[in-house]
């Protein structure tokens, strides 16, 4: 995908307006509980990971937000406005799931339609159109018909569609799963230029490694709750590994460490290893802070880096998560 104009910045500073807040959204299909209750909060010019296991209910909340589909309970605000409001409607782009296009159209006509569908006049189509197949490469194939599109160029005229009406928030629900590495490269350049644009963000996907290296804060829900939120790198340094590397040690130092970090093993000698787990990083430099006064000589401190894919399974296995 070419983005045009200027390059790519993740510099702007993410603000703390709400662009997206729901409280206690709830969605029952017959005795089957979807979304058990969703609270969250997405900042303007955020791009924020919507993640959880599959039937965790994050397809049915994003359908609640966008408008499809009512809530059985609880409210929810976009662009300031309620749920299903006209005027915040035509500020939203939506790239659903598994998209079934008009096949039999050009990829210029589905786009037309799509345009005429968000009200655009005649005019705003004619100059907007080439500019949103440029923005997802697919200049120069707009007059072909989608049917004869790969499923990678499919998924970029899902995505053209959804960028069509100049949105202030876009709902991207698996943006890159008929993508290759190169698309998927093309996909999180893309989403970095709208964010750099002030575009707000909504990504759910289940591609963890690219919501690590694209998120600004993240969700994680399961059985239709969010069990755990927060800025990504809060996230990724929760509950750290750490290795103390350590000289000569006085008696009784390594039991004093316990008040700061859970001790997991020990490796004894001259220059002993000490591997504990940590709450996070202040608790390791609070560890740190005590060897150093109890007299340990500290030769290094390594912490563990986690992915976001360990974090995401060590909170999911932890709560649970049979298929639903
Ligand atoms: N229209 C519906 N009628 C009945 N049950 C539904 C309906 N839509 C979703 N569900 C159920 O609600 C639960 C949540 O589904 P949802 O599609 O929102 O999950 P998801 O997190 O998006 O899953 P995936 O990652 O597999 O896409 C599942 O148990 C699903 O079977």
């Amino acid at each position: 995908m070419t983005a045009t104009g200027s390059a790519p910045s993740q510099a702007r500073p993410v603000s703390v307006v709400p662009v997206i807040e729901s409280f206690g959204l709830r969605k029952v299909y017959g005795d089957r509980v979807a979304v058990e209750d969703l609270s969250l909060e997405v900042y303007e010019g955020e791009v924020f990971g919507f993640l959880g296991p599959n039937g965790a209910g994050k397809t049915t909340s994003v359908k609640m937000l966008v408008g499809l589909i009512q809530p059985t309970a609880g409210t929810a605000r976009i662009l300031g406005r309620p749920l299903g409001d006209l005027e915040a409607r035509r500020r939203i782009g939506f790239l659903p799931e598994l998209f079934r296009f008009h096949d039999w159209l050009r990829g210029e006509e589905l786009l037309d339609l799509h345009g005429k569908l968000y009200g655009m006049s005649r005019e705003e189509r004619r100059r907007r159109i080439p500019e949103v197949l440029e923005l997802v490469g697919l200049a120069g194939v707009g007059h072909l018909r989608v049917r004869t599109y790969s499923k990678g160029m499919q998924q970029r005229i899902g995505i053209a569609q959804a960028l069509l009406n100049n949105p202030r928030v876009v709902f991207l629900d698996e943006p890159t799963s008929a993508l290759d590495p190169l698309g998927r490269r093309d996909v999180r350049e893309l989403i970095l230029r709208l964010k750099s644009e002030g575009v707000t963000i909504f990504l759910n996907s289940h591609l963890l490694s690219e919501v690590e290296s694209v998120c600004d804060r993240v969700a994680i829900v399961n059985h239709g709750r969010v069990v755990a939120t927060g800025p990504m790198s809060e996230l990724l340094s929760r509950e750290l590994t750490v290795e103390f590397r350590l000289g000569a040690l006085p008696d009784g130092v390594v039991g004093g460490l316990a008040a700061y970090v859970q001790v997991e093993t020990v490796a004894d000698g001259p220059r002993p290893v000490v591997v504990a787990r940590a709450a996070d990083e202040t608790a390791i430099a609070r560890a740190v802070d005590y060897l150093v006064r109890a007299g340990a000589p500290v030769y290094g401190v390594v912490p563990e880096r986690r992915t976001l894919e360990e974090v995401f399974v060590d909170i999911v296995s932890r709560e649970g998560a049979e298929p639903r």
